[in-house]
């Protein structure tokens, strides 16, 4: 064993698998004398082989420390070296050792044959792993929990309920399924669970299901490999559920998702891992899901658009917000909240008076909170003054309220004042606030028109 790195057995081993390779390669006996070279080798030394073969190593490379290796016994990896013909590289000195641990030669590979390439591929690749943890900190920015229980508006004992629920259901790591109208607020409290719980510091990733193309589902939540499909982007793209891995996803308008995507997020749910479109390779998943529907669920299991089986899973937790008509108290409150983002944004201070700010409790928000930030943001525009008016508001909301306060009303004389007061602010507007317009639209005189707006108190 000891002679075996002279043996012509090994050498010719040598020369049979090394001298082919485009990698330098040698051997030393365990005196440290050159018993094989490979030509990549030579070619790099610019030696012959009969003038090396058989020398001690550090007759051919003063510099060499491939003796230090030998005497100590000790593999040096990956070392940078400068060979005396000028030329830097990174080597391997492995010592070769028997079952004995005795010596028995050395083996040497030079793994970059230049150093100045080395460099510069390490510094690209120093430049692209900073660049990808700066685009790693903008997704995870884009990717984060926006809203906080604080950004919820309302002081009601329905939202303060809600928002206390919120507390518990962050503690743990069930799905939950929000329930609500459109517009109550679902994505708010969504941030919000997600932002209350350990997660917060992990992506929040959200997903309107309602706004996917059908064919595009899958690809969208589990990603695709480059060329899964025609039209596919180069180089693959991640999926929504890897984007949220160790966070939450939030799939927003979850009954409008297929029924042929509903089966392949249940799998999804049940295995926790998930494979990318044209790939075959597994990622486990740590994510927490939360749901949104404004649409009734059962009905739709009954009607048999939605999987019971799914519903279950989704449904394990829920949050129900309600409408902003079974908490009017909140609806003061969220106006001063949008005219102060009104005002921050714009720099023009609004002011609802009461009169205003009558007609708009009173009106049903059929889009909710949604609707009423909308309103509170025209109202603030149309406004010539720091006062918003009457005029200001939409004329659909306008009505409703004359119909509500019509409805209250107790006599025929305060109705028809109602309805003429009504056709009056419409015909204004309709105008332009063009008295002398209005006027001959409504074919009375203007001094009449005059009157009646003195009498209702209508403001132009
Ligand atoms: N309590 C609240 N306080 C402050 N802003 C609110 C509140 N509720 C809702 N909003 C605002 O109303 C708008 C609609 O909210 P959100 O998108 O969360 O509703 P949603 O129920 O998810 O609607 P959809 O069913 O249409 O998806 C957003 O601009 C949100 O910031």
């Amino acid at each position: 064993m000891k002679n075996f790195m002279k043996t012509k057995e090994f050498i010719g081993f040598c020369k049979n698998v090394f001298d082919k390779l485009p990698v330098p390669v040698d051997f030393l006996d365990k005196e440290g004398r050159l018993v094989y070279i490979n030509k990549s080798f030579l070619e790099f030394l610019k030696f012959n082989e009969d003038d090396i073969l058989g020398k001690v190593v550090t007759e051919i490379e003063p510099t060499s420390k491939f003796l230090e290796t030998l005497k100590y016994k000790q593999a040096e990896v990956a070392k940078r070296h400068v060979f005396s013909n000028g030329k830097e590289a990174i080597v391997h000195r492995i010592p070769i050792i028997d079952e004995n641990d005795e010596l028995i030669g050395g083996f040497g590979m030079i793994l970059f044959d230049n150093y100045e390439k080395l460099k510069q591929v390490t510094e690209k690749i120093e430049k692209i792993h900073k660049e990808l943890s700066l685009y790693k900190n903008e997704l995870a920015k884009i990717n984060s929990a926006k809203y906080t229980l604080d950004d919820i508006i309302g002081e009601s004992k329905a939202i303060k309920s809600c928002k206390s629920k919120v507390k518990k259901l962050a503690r743990v790591n069930s799905n939950i399924l929000i329930i609500g109208e459109s517009g109550v607020g679902k994505e708010l409290f969504a941030h919000a669970i997600h932002y209350e719980s350990e997660r917060r510091e992990c992506p929040f990733v959200s997903i309107n299901c309602s706004a996917i193309p059908e064919n595009l589902f899958e690809a969208e939540f589990f990603g695709y490999e480059d060329g899964a499909f025609t039209g596919a982007r180069k180089g693959g793209n991640i999926g929504k559920f890897e984007l949220a891995n160790g966070g939450t996803i939030f799939l927003d308008e979850i009954g409008d998702m297929p029924l042929y995507m509903q089966a392949k997020l249940l799998r999804v749910l049940q295995e926790k891992e998930i494979v990318r479109v044209g790939s075959n390779k597994v990622t486990k998943l740590d994510v927490r899901v939360i749901c949104a529907t404004h649409k009734n669920l059962e009905s739709l299991v009954d009607e048999g658009k939605f999987r019971e089986d799914l519903y279950y899973r989704l449904n394990v937790l829920s949050l129900d917000v309600p409408p902003l008509r079974q908490r009017k108290e909140d609806i003061s409150i969220l106006i001063d909240k949008f005219t102060d983002k009104f005002y921050k944004d714009t720099g023009l201070y609004r002011e609802v008076p009461s009169d205003v700010m009558n007609i708009l409790c009173n009106y049903e928000w059929p889009g909710n909170v949604r609707e009423l930030k909308n309103i509170v943001e025209r109202i603030c525009v149309n406004a010539e003054d720091t006062y918003v008016t009457v005029g200001d508001l939409p004329s659909n909301i306008l009505n409703k309220s004359l119909k509500i306060e019509r409805k209250k009303s107790q006599g025929l004389k305060e109705i028809m004042d109602n309805i003429e007061m009504d056709i009056i602010i419409n015909t204004l507007k309709e105008c332009n606030n063009n008295k002398s317009l209005a006027a001959t639209r409504l074919n009375i005189p203007r001094a009449s028109l005059y009157r009646k707006i003195e009498e209702y108190n209508i403001e132009i």
